[in-house]
């Protein structure tokens, strides 16, 4: 989801080149992007033989991972191969070429006991495999390459491309089907369009270095994002409030992970949109 929209938002004067794994690439996003199947970035020599292809680089954009939190529970090796191993092969030859790496990761590194928005240097306590993975591919890129990777944490996504809560919500709505949904679990749900820039400030910007938060501005619950969503898409389908111990999961998940974003809004010179304001751009683009 995030990195077909790093692609697209590539500024002017710079020039990418993006990989997937398989051999199938995502076509709508026209011929012309310059993209490469078949890579595994938690293999060293698919990496080196990438950079050997791909010449001189100032930056890697890292958006790959293993993202089903569930499935991570139950194959955390998978996970960690895609989240963590993947971080420090590309901090390594980042660091060998001089090159920044800007790596994704998430609110799941916190434990979600916090009542207010997490800083950057908060204490991490990931709950379940996928948080664990992550948080241990932040803290291999940080040791092979310590200046010159940025971490950039973000959570609740959705965008154009790929599964996301509101397309999930909006895609069951209009099966017909009734929803309960849980409202006490809290995040900064953000969009992949507000994001991609924000990411691509980090790989340019000399100043930035360590750990970045990245969403967009204020919180809400799974509930009060499905109803936004149902709010601008003009649905109203049956939605009741439920708790996450009424919606039960293999992976215990945090219950409050607002990031506080005011480091990047300084370096930036503002915040991220906010979520409301995301959203609509969202479904404005993509209905
Ligand atoms: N989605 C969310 O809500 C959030 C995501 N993030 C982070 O943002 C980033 C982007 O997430 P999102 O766009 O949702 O991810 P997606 O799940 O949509 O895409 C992840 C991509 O990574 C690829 N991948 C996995 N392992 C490898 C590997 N070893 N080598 C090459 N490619 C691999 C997958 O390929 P394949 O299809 O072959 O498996 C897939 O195309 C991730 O770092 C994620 O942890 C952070 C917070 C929230
Ligand atoms: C489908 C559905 C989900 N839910 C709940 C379950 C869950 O707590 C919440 C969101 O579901 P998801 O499957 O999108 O959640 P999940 O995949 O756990 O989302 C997380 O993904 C990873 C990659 C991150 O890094 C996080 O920031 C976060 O975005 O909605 C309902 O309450 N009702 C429903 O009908």
């Amino acid at each position: 989801m995030l990195g077909s929209q790093v692609l697209l938002d590539v500024p002017d004067g710079w020039e990418a080149l993006a990989t997937v794994r398989g051999g199938v690439l995502p076509v709508e996003l026209g011929d012309e992007r310059p993209l490469l199947g078949g890579v595994d970035l938690a293999e060293p020599e698919d990496v080196a033989s990438l950079v050997r292809w791909a010449g001189d680089f100032d930056a890697v954009i890292h958006c790959a991972a293993y993202t089903n939190v569930d499935g991570a529970e139950s194959d955390e090796a998978a996970a960690r191969r895609a989240n963590a191993d993947s971080c420090e092969v590309l901090a390594r030859v980042c660091a060998e070429r001089g090159a920044r790496l800007v790596m994704v990761s998430t609110d799941f590194v916190f434990d979600g006991t916090a009542s207010e928005p997490y800083t950057e240097d908060a204490p991490t306590a990931p709950l379940g495999a996928y948080g664990r993975t992550k948080l241990e591919g932040e803290e291999r890129a940080l040791a092979a390459h310590p200046d010159g990777c940025v971490v950039a944490r973000t959570q609740w996504l959705f965008g154009p491309r790929g599964k996301n809560f509101p397309g999930t919500m909006l895609a069951l709505a209009r099966a017909g089907r009734p929803l309960r949904v849980v409202d006490d679990h809290f995040g900064s749900p953000t969009s992949t369009q507000a994001l991609a820039p924000a990411l691509w400030d980090l790989a340019r910007l000399e100043a930035a270095n360590g750990i970045y938060h990245a969403a967009c501005e204020g919180r809400a619950s799974w509930f009060e994002l499905a109803a936004e969503t149902f709010r601008l898409a003009r649905l109203a389908p049956d939605l009741t409030p439920c708790t996450a111990a009424d919606f039960p999961r293999p992976a215990p998940v945090p219950a409050f992970s607002v990031l506080n974003c005011a480091r990047l809004a300084d370096l930036r010179g503002g915040p991220l949109p906010t979520w409301r304001d995301a959203l609509a751009a969202h479904l404005e683009s993509s209905p």
